[in-house]
């Protein structure tokens, strides 16, 4: 569907193009994606028009049902998850656009159940769990949240203390402060969970007096070597919970109704020795610790930093979701017509140059985070292969960052993508509302945003202070050294030059961007410094808070310009390399048109930012016409994104009613 643009002005359209060639270029795992959505083809059963009605017990069995059905079909995502990394989050993709509940219940078994398993234990622990979680015969949890500790794990309070004279864990709540709160799969189907828990062991040799008695007696001290993860059984076979174990439900939620999220406690929970994962520090049967990694603060960090890839599941599902909303939007948008001139056929909603603007730089922002997800997959797989430590850094930056930068940018889009399919975007059936509702916490969990952002800036001003310590900034993040070697210069003739092909220019764009990091990253740097002798560091970073979330923001910004760039640069259809530049140059700009840093610090002056922004309403204007072939090269089948009012077979104003009209039971000829 094409969608005809009414033309205001002389401003002229990008050339058509074959959407199948673009979806070529944007999608080299098509045959994975056909199988998955025939398999639900065949499958109505499986697919409700909308989720919205259904109780959570209700909702939960359908998930169930789905995760099943895929698994009867051969798909295997435990096996991709340690085998091929990128089937398993393009799998992932595929199933947000069915329901985000079944990618979140399927990220917990296999990402976060499995994957703790997988990663943090050794052989041993793989050969005895991987085909039982694999096949669901073992459904699992990822237990670290508690109830008064979220973002701060490191300040987790349920204990794993080893019982010497049994060789046996006991897994403890303390306090109430210390249930496992928000655990997904606990509510209903866990059997078994990975338990983040603080490892204690008794020391020994430690002697203590007896209060009142004058006497030394050996009295049992515990260390605390931090926080691990430990296997605990949760139900036996039959479903009924073991001793020791209480779980509750925690109940309905704004969204994700299809998961069971429950509340765990234990108490005095006895599992051996051997279900420690222990990949990085062990115990032995005496009760000794031992590490390759010299202090807790790396054994926390390799823990933690196995956990990744969670969150690149998060931008990938995201990242779907975003581009099912935009096709809902965009192709409601090109056929709803209200108003006209005088005498006139009324115009389409696309049309205005509103809806231009909001929607077109967001198709935008869709293609640059596509492109920017995929980078993050193959480094991420790289990182797996190689374990570079350097690329592991990189990993643990990049994917806290895109997690952060795609999840907030999506959340925000799916309101904006509600709201310009008018009331009709807010009927249940057209699914806006359900992936507003349901993607909303993927800003949280994985790690909260605001908490991720930091963790990248962190990592810049490491790199920024070793490079004055003489040690080479790694690849990625060279240009900084070399923009904070030249200590960062506004080019006048770049402040005033107006010209289209100078504000189109993709070397002018890329400097801009890496320009802002660069400064903000200089000057973040100066007033830590600076509060850090006042305040100490811990109140000095809270005093530049903002400035570091800046500064996040900043970098991402120009990695996702960077893979936006490439992709440009490396499509052979000319037709759609033409669309895909102007995307990329309105992806751009409007980074930079809305950061009044450059406006500041005198990079841009007054009337550049006006061109800018004429630019922008231009490009917009340009891509109008194309825009339908943009998220029709998505090609995500009607059956799958099932809102009435976006699918790809309404061709002209009228049919885009047709099945909206069958969903409410109308009678349509
Ligand atoms: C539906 C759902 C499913 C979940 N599934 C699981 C699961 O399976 N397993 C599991 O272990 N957990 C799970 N969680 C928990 C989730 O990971 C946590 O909610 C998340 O890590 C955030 O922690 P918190 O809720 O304690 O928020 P908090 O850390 O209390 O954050 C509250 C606010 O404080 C701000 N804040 C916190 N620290 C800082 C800081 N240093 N600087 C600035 N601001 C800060 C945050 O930005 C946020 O706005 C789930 C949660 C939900 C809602």
């Amino acid at each position: 569907m094409t969608g005809k643009p009414y033309r205001q002005n002389s401003i002229r359209s990008l050339p058509t193009f074959d959407s199948h060639v673009l979806e070529t270029y944007l999608d080299d795992q098509r045959e994975l994606k056909n199988k998955v959505y025939s398999m639900f083809r065949g499958r109505p059963d499986l697919l409700p028009e909308t989720v919205e009605g259904l109780s959570k017990e209700e909702h939960r069995s359908l998930v169930r049902r789905q995760l099943i059905a895929l698994l009867e079909a051969g798909f295997n995502p435990l096996d991709f998850f340690s085998h091929d990394v990128r089937k398993y989050f393009y799998l992932g993709e595929c199933l947000a656009l069915v329901d985000l509940s079944l990618t979140v219940k399927s990220g917990v078994q296999y990402s976060l159940w499995g994957g703790s398993v997988v990663n943090l234990g050794t052989e041993m622990h793989r050969k005895k769990y991987f085909d039982d979680i694999a096949s669901f015969r073992l459904p699992g949890c990822f237990a670290m949240t508690e109830l008064k500790h979220g973002s701060n794990v490191a300040a987790l309070q349920t204990e794993a203390v080893l019982d010497l004279m049994t060789d046996e864990w006991v897994i403890h709540t303390p306090d109430d402060g210390a249930i496992k709160w928000w655990i997904g799969n606990a509510a209903d189907d866990g059997r078994a969970a990975s338990v983040f828990a603080r490892l204690k062991i008794p020391d020994t040799s430690s002697t203590h007096p007896v209060p009142g008695s004058g006497h030394l007696r050996p009295q049992v001290q515990l260390i605390d070597h931090g926080v691990h993860a430990f296997i605990v059984p949760l139900r036996d076979a039959s479903g009924s919970l073991l001793p020791g174990i209480e779980i509750k439900d925690c109940g309905y939620k704004v969204g994700l109704n299809g998961v069971d999220n429950g509340a765990v406690r234990f108490t005095h929970v006895r599992v051996p020795r051997t279900n420690l994962l222990d990949r990085f520090g062990t115990v032995d049967k005496g009760g000794c610790y031992s590490s390759p990694l010299t202090s807790q603060a790396r054994r926390f960090a390799a823990t933690l930093g196995e956990l990744t890839g969670g969150r690149v599941g998060l931008c990938c599902s995201s990242v779907s979701l975003l581009k099912g909303a935009m096709t809902i939007a965009i192709r409601y948008t090109s056929h709803r017509e209200q108003f006209g001139p005088p005498d006139s056929p009324e115009i389409a909603v696309l049309d205005y140059q509103s809806s231009q603007t909001k929607l077109i730089p967001m198709l935008a922002s869709c293609y640059a985070l596509h492109f920017s997800k995929n980078f993050l997959v193959k480094q991420y797989s790289e990182m797996k292969k190689t374990r570079d430590p350097h690329l592991v850094e990189e990993v643990h930056a990049l994917s806290a960052g895109l997690k952060a930068y795609v999840t907030h940018f999506t959340a925000n889009a799916l309101s904006v993508c509600r709201e310009s399919c008018g009331g009709h975007g807010y009927a249940a059936v057209n699914r806006l509302g359900m992936m507003r509702s349901d993607h909303d916490i993927f800003q949280t969990f994985e790690g909260d945003n605001t908490v991720l952002l930091q963790q990248v800036s962190a990592l810049l001003l490491k790199q920024y202070k070793s490079q004055f310590k003489g040690a080479p900034l790694t690849s990625s993040y060279r240009f900084l050294g070399q923009l904070l070697a030249s200590s960062l210069p506004s080019n006048p003739l770049v402040t005033y030059d107006t010209d289209i092909r100078h504000l189109r220019d993709p070397v002018f764009l890329t400097s801009a961007l890496e320009y802002r990091t660069a400064r903000t990253l200089f000057t973040l740097s100066l007033r830590l410094r600076k509060h850090r002798a006042k305040l100490g560091a811990f109140h000095a970073w809270n005093q530049c808070l903002n400035h570091t979330l800046n500064l996040a923001n900043a970098y991402i910004e120009s990695v996702v310009y960077k893979c936006f760039l490439k992709a440009v640069e490396e499509c052979l259809d000319p037709d759609c390399r033409r669309s895909l530049k102007a995307l990329s140059d309105l992806y751009a700009l409007r980074c930079i048109e809305s950061d009044m840093l450059f406006r500041n610090e005198d990079y841009i002056a007054p009337a550049k930012a006006k061109a800018m922004q004429r630019l922008m309403v231009d490009l917009c204007s340009e891509l109008r016409g194309v825009a339908p072939a943009l998220v029709d090269a998505f090609a995500i089948p009607d059956h799958i994104l099932r809102a009435p009012i976006g699918l790809s077979n309404s061709t002209g104003a009228s049919d885009v009613y047709k099945e909206y009209l069958l969903a409410a039971g109308f009678d349509v000829v």
